[in-house]
C-alpha cells in the first residue's frame, strides 16, 4: 500500500498476512480520532495512570520543535560563521544517547559543507577512543560541544572536564573559548559552563526528550557547524508534520500507518525491527535503535530494533521479523533491495522508505518519532521514560563509590573458566571455552536474540570481527543479532535489554586497558570508569535474570583476545 503525499519520501507497506489485523487497528484509531488527539497531547491515548499522563504530556515538545527552530536558523548559522571566523578548524561533539546520535548520522550521511568544519563525535569512555580523538584534532583550534540535556550525565561531564583541562594547559584562562554547551535551561551544567567561560550556551527545551531532540539545538548546531543546510532539513520535517496531521486531519497519515503497523506486528510476535540501509547511512540505525528501543522497551514489552543484522535469504530468519528498508529513490542498492524483495515474497512483512536525498532525513526523523510514539500507544506504554536505564547507572555509581574510597573496583567473582588468556563469567558451565559457549547458546529459544556488548575501542577491524560473530550465530542458531559498543548502548538499547521481554542472550566483552588515561581532578581513569559501567550493567542484567556471558580479554590485548574468542565460537557453533 502506497501512503505518501508528493512532498515527502515514498513509503510502501507490504504486510502480507498481517494486513487485516493492522487495518482493523487503524480503523479503531481513526474512529477514536487518534490523529487529532495525538496533536492535542491527549495522554490517555497511551496510558491511564494520571501521574504517567502528566509526565507524558510534559515531554511532547518535539511535536512542534521544527517550527520553533525554523526562525532560529539564522542565529545558528551566524554562530557557525563566527566560529569559522575565529579560526577554529575542527568540531568535537561530546555526549551520550539522544544528545549525540543525530550528529553521528549527519557526519556519515552528508559531505562536509564547503565553508564548514570537520566533525567528530565522542560518546564513549574507552580510553583508546578518547586518545584517538585527542590525537586527531588540533586541540587549540578545536571547538568542543558538550551536549547533555540533563547536564548531569556522567560521561559528557567527564569528557568536558578532560578536554577543558587539556585546553587550560594550552590557553590558560581562555580555555572556555573552545567550549560550547547544549543543555536544558536551569541544569547544573549551565552554572559550570558559565563559570568556566564557555563561548556559548545553547538552551534547549525541557519538554523535548533526548531521543526526540534531533530537530532541536542538539541536532542543528552540529549540523550547521558541519555545513548542512539546516533550513531545508527543517522545512522537510515540517512537510512531514503536515502529512501527519499537524494542521488538521489527513486522509492518509504516514506516521500513524507506520506506527500502528509496528505496534500490531510486535503484538503478534514480529517484534524485531530489522533495518536494512545502504552503507552510506548505516549510522541511521544507531539513531533508530535508540529511539525505538528506549521508547518501547519497557514493562516486559517492546520492539527490538536491529541495525546491522546480516542480510540473508529467508531460510535463516524466524517468524519474529519485520524488515524495514530505508534508502534513496535514485540509488539502486540492488543487492539489498533484491534480498528484501525475496524476504517479502517468503511472507515477511516489509516496509520500504525511499528518500529523495539526505536532506529528507529531517522528515524521516520526524516520521519515525511519530511512528514510535504511536507504536507505544498500541502497546499502551509511556514512550518518554526510560525507567530501566537507571538500574545500570545506579549499579555503576555504587561501584564508582568503592573506586573513590578504595582506589580500585571491588574483587570480581570467580570465572567459570580461564583459557588462552580469556576469562569466562556465566552461570552455565563447561570444561573448555567451546563447551561454555555451547552451553550459553544452548539456552536460546526461537524468537530470542544475541546481543554483543563490546566495551572495547571501536575500529573497522573490530566491527568486521563482531559482524562475523553475528553471521555465525545467525547461520547456526537462526536467531536475531544485535551489537553495540559500551557505554553507548547503555543509553539506547540498554533500556530494552532490561525493561523489555526476557528474550536476549547477552555476550559482554571487556578488557584490561593497557594504555589507560587519567581523568583530571578525579581519583580514577577512563578505563576504570568504562569497566565499572560494564560491571554495573552486568549486575543490572543479572538482577533482571537475563542470560549473560562475560568474556574478559584480560592482558592478551583486544585484537588477540577477540580473535581467540572467534576461534572458539566457530568451533562451538559448527
Ligand atoms: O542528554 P543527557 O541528559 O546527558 O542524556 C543522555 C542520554 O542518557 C540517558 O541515560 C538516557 O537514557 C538517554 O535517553 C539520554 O539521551
Amino acid at each position: 500500500m502506497e501512503t505518501s503525499p508528493s512532498n515527502i519520501s515514498d513509503m510502501t507497506l507490504q504486510l502480507g498476512a498481517y494486513q487485516a489485523a493492522i487495518d482493523a487497528k487503524l480503523q479503531d484509531f481513526k474512529a477514536r480520532n487518534f490523529t487529532a488527539g495525538f496533536w492535542q497531547k491527549q495522554a490517555d491515548l497511551w496510558v491511564q495512570d494520571a501521574e504517567a499522563q502528566q509526565s507524558l504530556r510534559s515531554f511532547m515538545g518535539w511535536l512542534r520543535v521544527a517550527e520553533t527552530m525554523l526562525p532560529r536558523v539564522g542565529e545558528i548559522e551566524e554562530f557557525a560563521r563566527e566560529v569559522k571566523a575565529a579560526g577554529f578548524q575542527h568540531v568535537v561533539v561530546m555526549g551520550m544517547g539522544g544528545s549525540t546520535m543525530t550528529p553521528i548520522v549527519f557526519r556519515q550521511a552528508f559531505q562536509q559543507g564547503p565553508d564548514a568544519l570537520p566533525l567528530s563525535v565522542l560518546d564513549t569512555t574507552n580510553p583508546g577512543t578518547v586518545r584517538e580523538i585527542e590525537e586527531s584534532v588540533p586541540l587549540a583550534q578545536t571547538l568542543f560541544v558538550v551536549a547533555s540535556k540533563s547536564g548531569t550525565t556522567a560521561e559528557p561531564l567527564a569528557f568536558g572536564d578532560y578536554f577543558y583541562a587539556r585546553l587550560k594547559e594550552i590557553k590558560g584562562d581562555k580555555a572556555g573559548e573552545n567550549f560550547v554547551a547544549i543543555t536544558d535551561p536551569g541544569s547544573k551544567f549551565v552554572t559550570q559552563a558559565t563559570e568556566e567561560g564557555y563561548r556559548r550556551i545553547f538552551l534547549n527545551f525541557a519538554e523535548v526528550g533526548g531521543r526526540f531532540s534531533a530537530l532541536s539545538y542538539f541536532g542543528l548546531v552540529p549540523a550547521a557547524l558541519y555545513g548542512i543546510d539546516i533550513k531545508t532539513l527543517l522545512e522537510r520535517a515540517i512537510d512531514m508534520m503536515r502529512a501527519t496531521g499537524s494542521e488538521g486531519d489527513v486522509e492518509q497519515n504516514p506516521g500513524l500507518e507506520l506506527g500502528v503497523a509496528l505496534g500490531v506486528l510486535a503484538q503478534q510476535g514480529r517484534d524485531k525491527l530489522t533495518l536494512v540501509v545502504p552503507d552510506t547511512i548505516s549510522d541511521f540505525g544507531l539513531w533508530l535503535e535508540q529511539l525505538v528501543a528506549e521508547s518501547t522497551g519497557k514493562e516486559g514489552k517492546g520492539i527490538m530494533p536491529l541495525a546491522g543484522d546480516p542480510l540473508n535469504g529467508p531460510e535463516v530468519y524466524g517468524q519474529d521479523r519485520v524488515f524495514v528498508y530505508v534508502g534513496f529513490e535514485n540509488q539502486p542498492d540492488e543487492q539489498n533491495r533484491q534480498k528484501v524483495a525475496a524476504l517479502q515474497a517468503a511472507g515477511h512483512p516489509v516496509v520500504t522508505i525511499l528518500m529523495r536525498d539526505a536532506l529528507d532525513l529531517g522528515a524521516e526523523f520526524f516520521r519515525w518519532e511519530v511512528a514510535t510514539a504511536i507504536a507505544t500507544a498500541v502497546l499502551e506504554i509511556n514512550p518518554f521514560d526510560q525507567p530501566n536505564v537507571q538500574a545500570a547507572k545506579t549499579a555503576t555509581d555504587q561501584l564508582m563509590k568503592v573506586v573513590v574510597e578504595k582506589g580500585s573496583l571491588p574483587e570480581e567473582s570467580t570465572p567459570v573458566l580461564q583459557e588462552n588468556g580469556l576469562a569466562y563469567y556465566t552461570n552455565v558451565s563447561g570444561g573448555n571455552a567451546v563447551e561454555v559457549l555451547r552451553a550459553f547458546f544452548g539456552q536460546s529459544k526461537p524468537g530470542n536474540f544475541l546481543c554483543i556488548q563490546a566495551y572495547l575501542q571501536e575500529s573497522e577491524a573490530l566491527n568486521q570481527e563482531l559482524q562475523e560473530v553475528r553471521s555465525l550465530v545467525q547461520q547456526h542458531m537462526h536467531i536475531a543479532t544485535a551489537s553495540g559498543y559500551g557505554p553507548r548502548f547503555l543509553h539506547s538499547t540498554g533500556q530494552y535489554h532490561k525493561g523489555g521481554p526476557d528474550n536476549g542472550l547477552f555476550l559482554q566483552i571487556t578488557t584490561d586497558h593497557a594504555q589507560d588515561l587519567p581523568l583530571p581532578g578525579r581519583p580514577y581513569t577512563f578505563g576504570t570508569f568504562q569497566n565499572a559501567q560494564a560491571a554495573g550493567d552486568l549486575k543490572a542484567l543479572q538482577d533482571y535474570n537475563r542470560r549473560t556471558l562475560r568474556v574478559h580479554l584480560g592482558s592478551a590485548g583486544e585484537a588477540q583476545g577477540v580473535s581467540t574468542l572467534l576461534t572458539a565460537l566457530r568451533e562451538a557453533l559448527a
